[in-house]
């Protein structure tokens, strides 16, 4: 079968799921994983300051978290930050300006990786959106099935505002919340929706005062399953969701072979380099320190 084969190979890459990946400067771990005793829902916390950007480490220990999840029974995940501001802030500029060719290819191919668990994970999956979620960081809410979100955030695949075009599987998750029609203005123009817009469009589904009462109504959700066999309701679920993960996994190595090649395009350096400069800037001045 096609869930268990992937997650089969996740396995087989993490084989123990218990060595959750540590951040190497604080040795504090990159996610936290927390199952409550009373409702069994486990919330996954991406704990990697100062913004939870998504490099090989991070998202090697959202993998072994979803996949202790599904091993341990818990009955829904709840994907949210430990920071209070940001959610994800996507990809970690830093594995994709200047890199490595080596560490990009396993960057890429762990990237993949999340989303296929993520998006194939048999157990219900909310997010719980208490932060700004740009590109990578919309792309892991999207691929969970319910997203509450705080007020004052943005949420949105913004690739094109920094030279890139979103790969078609990121595309995908778009497709599977948007109107085809919006879909397409929103991420050629790489639009970030405050909180309020992305639920006028359906992008979230709830919007929640607090951390507090996001990961309540994520509960809520979660429960609204009670009443479905969970065989029955995740066998569904990868059935709906087979069509697009089928794309991504039918040509892994072409996809990578693209992604190199447009990521090492020296246009797309140089622009993802300006990007990530006025980025710092930003962060500098903001601390006074300019
Ligand atoms: C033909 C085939 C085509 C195939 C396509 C191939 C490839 C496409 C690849 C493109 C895919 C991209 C997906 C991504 O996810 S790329 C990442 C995009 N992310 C963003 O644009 C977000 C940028 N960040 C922000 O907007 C803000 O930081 C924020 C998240 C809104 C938070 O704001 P704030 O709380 O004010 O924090 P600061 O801005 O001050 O940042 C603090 C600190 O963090 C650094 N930082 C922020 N974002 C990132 C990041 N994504 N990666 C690395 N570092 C980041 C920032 O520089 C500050 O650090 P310093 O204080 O040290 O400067």
């Amino acid at each position: 079968m096609l869930r268990s084969k992937i997650l089969n190979r996740i396995r087989l890459l993490k084989p123990v799921i218990d060595r959750r990946c540590m951040s190497s400067a604080s040795k504090t771990p990159l996610t936290l994983l927390e199952v409550d005793d009373k409702s069994g829902i486990a919330t996954l916390s991406l704990n990697r300051p100062p913004v939870n950007s998504l490099n090989i480490d991070l998202m090697n220990s959202i993998i072994e978290s979803i996949t202790e999840i599904e091993g341990n029974k818990s009955r829904g995940l709840i994907l949210t930050s430990a920071n209070d501001r940001v959610f994800c802030a996507g990809l970690d500029l830093n594995e994709l300006h200047k890199p490595n060719q080596e560490r990009l290819k396993e960057f890429w191919a762990v990237f993949q990786d999340v989303w296929l668990a993520l998006h194939l994970c048999s157990v219900p999956t909310a997010a719980a959106i208490n932060g700004h979620a740009p590109a990578g960081g919309c792309l892991l809410a999207t691929a969970c099935e319910y997203r509450v979100m705080l007020p004052q955030m943005t949420i949105g695949l913004n690739e094109t505002q920094f030279g890139y075009m979103a790969p078609k599987w990121v595309m995908l998750s778009y497709l599977s919340v948007l109107p085809r029609r919006l879909a397409e203005r929103a991420l050629t123009q790489g639009k970030l929706f405050t909180t309020a817009e992305a639920l006028d469009v359906g992008l979230v589904d709830e919007i929640a005062a607090s951390k507090e009462e996001a990961l309540a109504k994520c509960s809520t959700f979660i429960d609204s399953f009670s009443k479905a066999n969970p065989l029955a309701r995740s066998l569904t679920k990868k059935q709906i969701r087979e069509p697009d993960v089928q794309k991504l996994i039918a040509d892994r190595a072409g996809d990578l072979k693209e992604c190199l090649e447009y990521i090492n395009s020296p246009l797309l350096q140089d622009g993802l380099g300006a990007y990530f400069e006025a980025l710092k800037q930003k962060s500098r001045s903001k601390a006074g320190k300019s």
